[in-house]
């Protein structure tokens, strides 16, 4: 029987493999999609994923694309916790007995659960991360606003209180209950048509885990780039710019970038979502193999 405790545990930590795997392509994507519209006759501050990590390596060095991992790291760890914790939840709540199997249907819903529990901690935890990503690109000379995470948080909850800190709520919302169902679902079809006639779901293979893992994250991320894009708009902007809230991001970018402008992102997103979800699954499934092995009955 799955352990609510062990899901939340081993989660945290596929969570920690999941960063440190993906930082650097999470720091392109935020810096592509928040970039300033170039004015005409002006060229675009970064032209694509490989001139925008070349900038950022010149301009910053190497450990410019690990800014502001302090805050994700901080957050994603329990995020992922939480949201492991919360597919185990969804996956309860449909059952009659611990061992019914669920449908891919079920699975799913189980997923969307798992995307209401993240939210909590997602929806502050992107807008300071964004936060940090956009100032950072902001280059060297340039006013700095926030010390870090932790003043960041000052600053917003003394601006806003906690309606600051959560704002976009809305849009993660929208982002992560349907990307989120299609992770676990994807995940948990992947392990099944993969498993060798005969064998068990619960060996754990390598090769089968990294390619469940990295496709389900291919598949949550191909649901999750056009809500995504309005998200770090929305959350990035000075207040009061979307006083709509993301329906007002998505006519202006409708008006003046069409519909292309969703997807902006897509490839340094695509290029993360492979090797940050293929670590992040391999590392869960290692670490409840672990837990299961020395603490049987948790
Ligand atoms: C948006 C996000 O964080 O997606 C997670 C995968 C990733 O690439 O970070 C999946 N999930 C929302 C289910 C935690």
């Amino acid at each position: 029987m799955p352990s609510p405790i062990k899901d939340f545990i081993a989660g945290g930590f596929g969570g920690v493999c999941c960063v440190s795997a993906g930082q650097p392509l999470d720091m392109i994507k935020v810096r592509i999609q928040t970039m300033p519209r170039p004015l005409p006759g002006q060229s675009p501050l970064y032209k694509g994923t490989f001139d925008c990590f070349t900038k950022i390596v010149k301009n910053e060095g190497f450990l410019g694309l690990y800014k502001g991992m302090a805050a994700p790291l901080a957050g994603v760890a329990p995020m992922f916790a939480i949201c492991f914790f919360g597919f185990g939840v969804g996956k309860r709540l449909q059952q009659k007995h611990p061992d019914d199997v669920l449908t891919y249907f079920q699975l799913f819903k189980a997923g969307m659960v798992a995307g209401v529990f993240t939210t909590v901690i997602m929806a502050p935890g992107e807008r300071i991360k964004c936060l940090l990503q956009v100032q950072a690109a902001q280059g060297k000379g340039a006013p700095v606003k926030y010390n870090g995470p932790m003043d960041c948080i000052k600053q917003l909850y003394k601006e806003g209180g906690i309606r600051s800190l959560y704002r976009g709520t809305g849009a993660t919302l929208l982002r992560d209950l349907p990307a989120s169902g299609m992770y676990f679902m994807v995940y948990e079809w992947l392990q099944h048509i993969l498993t060798p006639q005969g064998g068990s779901r619960s060996d754990l293979s390598v090769g089968r885990t990294l390619v469940a893992g990295g496709v389900a994250g291919i598949f949550n991320w191909a649901v999750a780039i056009p809500p995504d894009v309005l998200k770090s708009r929305y959350q990035t902007a000075p207040e009061g710019t979307y006083p709509n809230g993301i329906r007002d991001v998505f006519k202006q970018l409708m008006k003046e970038e069409g519909i292309l402008s969703l997807y902006k992102g897509f490839t340094p997103v695509m290029l993360r979502a492979f090797p940050a979800n293929a670590a992040c699954f391999m590392g869960y499934e290692a670490a409840m193999k672990t837990l299961n092995y020395l603490a049987p009955n948790l």
